[in-house]
């Protein structure tokens, strides 16, 4: 599924005359096409996951965003709560940064990775089952986790987790925002390149947010860069590598190879 991000905005709601609005992203245009794999990046605090929470319409309360945002043809800035969530629901799937915080304590993993199912589908119970199992072994976990709590699985377990009940439905557009960062190098390539062929086997699209180049090497192929809310350069992720013209993309390159040198790998 295409999406088409046009002028968009966001900005921190006034509160009276000491606390005026306080705008954080500025004219965001970007787009993804049907089946592609497309990085979002910058700088912390340059405005990325705003970017990613306003195309997904769950912007804190006191947020508000303009612009346009069309995923496939439903227009998501303004739209009532009930299409807004169908879309999140059916249409699209989402991988944060902390599966820890994101995964309910309380829920198995069998349990984490039904939800979307139960809330949006109506299958019954040995339909649910058999897709958490499918999904499961799509992620190379084991059968045995189903029953597994989150505080019992490793930090790369947990992320296996959450892009399982990301995918379970199905999802045309997946965000994956800093799905990785709180990993350890191998596992984040290991869960990246897991995450790339996933998304390649369903033909969906990938919008990929990070500040690591070379994560979105091998996870894109075109990407934006980001800096104080705005967009300030964008290309075909290979030649931003190599041939980057805006000082905060040349600064990126340089932290991702510096990096990757350090661990002794190619970026
Ligand atoms: N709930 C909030 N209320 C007000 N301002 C916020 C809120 N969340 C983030 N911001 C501000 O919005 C700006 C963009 O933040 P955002 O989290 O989108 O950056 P980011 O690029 O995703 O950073 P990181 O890579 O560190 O996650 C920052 O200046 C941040 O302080």
């Amino acid at each position: 599924m295409s999406l088409i991000v046009h002028d968009l905005t966001v900005d921190v709601a006034a509160r009276g005359r000491r606390a005026p609005a306080r705008p954080i992203v500025r004219g965001v245009d970007l787009r993804v096409d049907d089946g592609e794999r497309v990085g979002l990046v910058g700088p912390s605090g340059s405005g990325k996951s705003m970017v990613s929470r306003a195309i997904l319409g769950i912007l804190p309360p006191h947020l508000t965003a303009g612009g346009s945002v069309l995923l496939g043809d439903t227009q998501m800035i303004g739209a009532d709560e009930n299409i807004a969530a169908s879309m999140r629901g059916s249409y699209t799937g989402a991988v944060f940064q902390n599966p820890a915080a994101a995964l309910n304590p309380v829920r198995t993993v069998g349990q984490s990775i039904a939800l979307p199912l139960r809330l949006h589908y109506e299958l019954d119970r040995d339909e649910i089952r058999e897709r958490v199992l499918r999904q499961m072994r799509a992620v190379e976990l084991p059968e045995r986790l189903e029953s597994a709590y989150p505080h019992e699985l490793s930090g790369g377990q947990r992320q296996r987790v959450a892009i399982a009940a990301a995918l379970v439905t199905s999802p045309r557009l997946i965000i994956a925002d800093e799905p990785t960062t709180a990993l350890d190098a191998v596992v984040q390539r290991r869960i990246v390149d897991l995450l790339v062929s996933l998304v390649d086997d369903l033909g969906s699209s990938l919008l990929f947010i990070t500040h690591d180049f070379a994560v979105l090497k091998r996870a894109t192929t075109r990407c934006y860069v980001m800096e104080a809310g705005r967009i300030v350069e964008e290309g075909a992720t290979e030649a931003l590598l190599h041939d980057a013209r805006h000082a905060v993309t040349q600064s990126l390159v340089e932290a991702a190879t510096a990096l990757s040198l350090r661990g002794g790998e190619e970026a």
